[in-house]
């Protein structure tokens, strides 16, 4: 749209249908008040039942403000549009430098292969490739994956152009190949870029299945010199490489045009100092960026986020390069998608609802949080730049950007100083400037900092998927991820740089409460746990919990669980989702809020009093042919022994037990209509406990495959849940 001749080069839209919306969620808390008043004018007199009468009114009070947080992801929705033709009409020859950082710490668990074809893809950009430059981090300084990216460098010479030419999309090989249908005539060039593909791709294999570089290959490249002072992971000297070097007018494809630069960096480790995980990696690629390329836009993804739209740095300058609103932007977050989603998203991964409709909502109050993977930032405000009116930054590139004179290995040797573990001594570096230190989630925190510095940020969703990563497929992995997550962000909640405190008046107050909303997953544990045995066992002893269905305070129950059990399923159809999809969401929700959230939040209580130190436990990519086949077939993985199992195991039999309890009573004395008539409610959640559950008991008594529940964790989750049955009707 047109104002006053100017035409923006992105566009912000409201969502339809937010009167309607608003209006709901004001009904939804008038059901939610009468609940809160129905607690305190009922809470009895005799002692006993006063206790748990006080706890379901903790919880009860949690969950309406739980409730009232996550409306301000939903309240003021926004999408975003961009215009990529005007970017060009009007920049397209000074278009600024951008740096691409991937980074990647294990080759067992993220292999080679999965990483060049990450670096290949964004290698592939549709940007000018002068003006593009990939590091590949990798903090386990394999020389294997240092020999698949020499390997990707001389492939890249032949895929660029590919890509160019026949305009591929996705432009991670491998992603391609598999995408392009099958028994079709294959053209020359395709057959022939395969060939290369898979010859490259026999290399590597043959040297991954080996597990070292043999004397061949090192001869083929001086770099691998590198690793003769080398010790352990753990113990090394800096290692970089660069592979292609952009400012050599030699490097180029097989068409004679330009390559992008390509480095290699395995920053210094010594076993005295600590190396701040994944932040740490990335504290060390901004600065030896700097000294190479130094392009003043930083993206950012995981080894095994692959781009799947070659326009997405187009898409990001069109807000950063924007003449009225750019300026004030400081990062651009692309949803965090995932290649390997079943259909009915067994373990809830796909995040749905966060990147179909919360983060669009967070959108509204200032900007997505930074979420570690798929986001676009000036290189000055990673550095801690504040947001000032009057001094924009200037993007363009200088023409006159002069090429440096000195040698590949005068710049490399240069370049290996800021990655030493010395460097940061006595410096702001994790503090003030770069990715922030001391947090499972340093991209959170880095995040809300910035927004504190006066920046706001944009979340662009386009049709087309920008990145797609690799989602954990089993239910332990699924739940470690979380217990990172939640672990970190609560850690965020309670420390200096909280949402709630730190950033007071510095962001509005609809982008703090959405913050906290993330901030404060781990707490739910508290309220969702007792929600969800409680209940059952007084059930199990006859003593009624919640309102008769004659009392009208049983309306605003009704009302709640009616508008949860539509409103939930239609947000998440209209996310994309399937109906099967969102039960299982459900389960994943009660699975994570009683284990993952709960370890989490005792870890993040132990690290506040200094018992615990938390760490990054990076999530596998590869798995077993077994597990992936129960993966593609949406069985629940449970495999491992574990402590947070045996929470859940027990949970679930507890609520089978209440429930065989009630059949019982049914047949020995009252009859189902008095029964109902009591204690419908606490019938109702012990039956939709024992339904979700479904997976789980057939994990633990019917399935046969390494995939069930250990046989020592069903005895003791059974013995667990027996007593804790028994004491409470005998005892209590
Ligand atoms: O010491 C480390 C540990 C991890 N990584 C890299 O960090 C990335 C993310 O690790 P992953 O195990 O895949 O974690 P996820 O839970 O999938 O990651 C999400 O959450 C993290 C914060 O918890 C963010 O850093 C990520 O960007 C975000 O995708 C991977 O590329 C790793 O190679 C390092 O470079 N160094
Ligand atoms: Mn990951």
């Amino acid at each position: 749209m047109a104002r006053d001749g100017y035409f923006p080069l992105f566009e912000t839209r409201r969502a339809k249908g937010r009167v309607l919306y608003r209006l709901f969620a004001v009904s939804v808390f008038v059901g939610i008040l009468l609940i809160w008043v129905y607690r305190l004018n009922h809470i009895p007199k005799e002692s006993y039942g006063r206790w748990v009468w006080l706890g379901l009114l903790a919880a009860e009070l949690w969950f309406g403000f739980y409730w009232l947080l996550t409306q301000a992801l939903r309240w003021n929705i926004v999408y975003r549009e961009t215009f990529k033709d005007r970017l060009s009409l009007r920049y397209e020859n000074e278009l600024p430098g951008v740096d691409i950082f991937v980074c990647t710490a294990d080759p067992k668990i993220e292999p080679p292969m999965m990483v060049i074809n990450t670096v290949l893809s964004v290698m592939a950009f549709d940007y000018p490739t002068q003006n593009l430059s990939v590091y590949l981090s990798d903090d386990a300084a394999s020389d294997l994956t240092f020999y698949a990216l020499m390997e990707a460098s001389q492939f890249s010479k032949h895929w660029i152009p590919y890509c160019k030419k026949f305009n591929v999309e996705p432009r991670s090989p491998a992603a391609y190949f598999v995408s392009l249908p099958r028994h079709n005539n294959q053209s020359k060039d395709l057959v022939s870029i395969k060939r290369l593909y898979e010859e490259m791709e026999n290399r590597i294999q043959t040297a991954t299945k080996l597990g070292r570089i043999t004397e061949e290959i090192r001869r083929k490249h001086i770099g691998f010199s590198q690793w003769d002072t080398y010790s352990s992971r753990f113990d090394h000297d800096t290692i970089l490489q660069i592979l292609i070097d952009g400012r050599d007018s030699k490097a180029v494809d097989i068409e004679g045009c330009a390559l992008p630069t390509l480095v290699y960096l395995a920053r210094e480790k010594r076993p005295q100092h600590f190396h701040n995980y994944k932040a740490g990696a990335m504290n060390a690629l901004i600065r030896v960026s700097s000294m190479i390329s130094n392009g003043q836009i930083i993206l950012n993804v995981d080894c095994d986020m692959y781009s799947n739209n070659s326009q997405s740095v187009r898409d990001a300058l069109c807000f950063f390069m924007d003449e009225e609103k750019g300026h004030e932007i400081a990062f651009v977050q692309f949803p965090q998608n995932f290649e390997n989603i079943t259909e009915n998203d067994i373990y809830g991964n796909s995040l749905r609802t966060i990147s179909e409709v919360e983060f669009h909502g967070i959108d509204g109050y200032g900007g997505p949080l930074y979420i570690g993977t798929g986001c676009f930032h000036r290189r000055e405000t990673l550095c801690g730049r504040e947001f000032s009116k009057e001094n924009k930054i200037e993007l363009k590139r200088k023409i006159s950007d002069s090429r440096r004179e000195e040698s590949v290995h005068e710049l490399e040797e240069k370049s290996k100083t800021p990655a030493s573990c010395t460097y940061e001594r006595d410096t702001k570096w994790g503090k003030e400037m770069g990715l922030r230190y001391g947090f499972p989630v340093e991209d959170v925190i880095t995040g809300i900092s910035i927004h504190c510095k006066g920046w706001k940020s944009v979340y662009f969703n386009p049709e087309r998927k920008a990145f797609l990563g690799v989602a954990p497929n089993t239910l332990p992995q699924a739940l470690v991820q979380h217990k990172r997550w939640s672990e970190g962000d609560f850690q965020i909640f309670l420390s200096r740089y909280s949402p709630a405190w730190y950033a007071l008046g510095k962001i509005s107050l609809g982008h703090q409460l959405g913050y906290c909303c993330y901030c404060l997953w781990a707490p739910n544990c508290l309220a969702t746990l007792f929600y969800s045995f409680v209940p059952s066992l007084y059930f199990l002893k006859g003593i009624p919990l919640f309102p008769k269905t004659s009392s009208p305070w049983f309306i605003p129950f009704a009302y709640a669980i009616f508008a949860k059990y539509t409103y939930g399923p239609a947000e998440f159809l209209w996310s994309g989702g399937t109906i099967r999809g969102w039960w299982n969401d459900q389960r994943i929700w009660l699975y994570k809020r009683t284990s993952a959230y709960f370890f989490a939040f005792i870890d993040t209580i132990l690290k506040t009093l200094g018992f615990s130190e938390s760490a990054f436990v990076v999530t596998a990519k590869v798995a077993d042919e077994d597990v992936s086949q129960r993966y593609e077939k949406e069985i629940m993985e449970f495999g491992a022994s574990s402590s947070m199992f045996t929470i859940l195991a027990t949970l679930a039999l507890l609520n089978l037990f209440c429930l065989i309890g009630l059949l019982n009573k049914l047949i020995i004395d009252d009859g189902l209509v008095k029964l109902c008539e009591t204690m419908v409610l606490q019938i109702l959640l012990c039956s939709i406990l024992v339904l979700i559950n479904w997976p789980m008991y057939q994990g633990l008594f019917f399935r046969k495959d390494n995939g069930k529940m250990p046989s020592s964790l069903t005895a003791k989750s059974l013995v667990f849940a027996l007593s804790a049955c028994t004491c409470f009707t005998f005892l209590y």
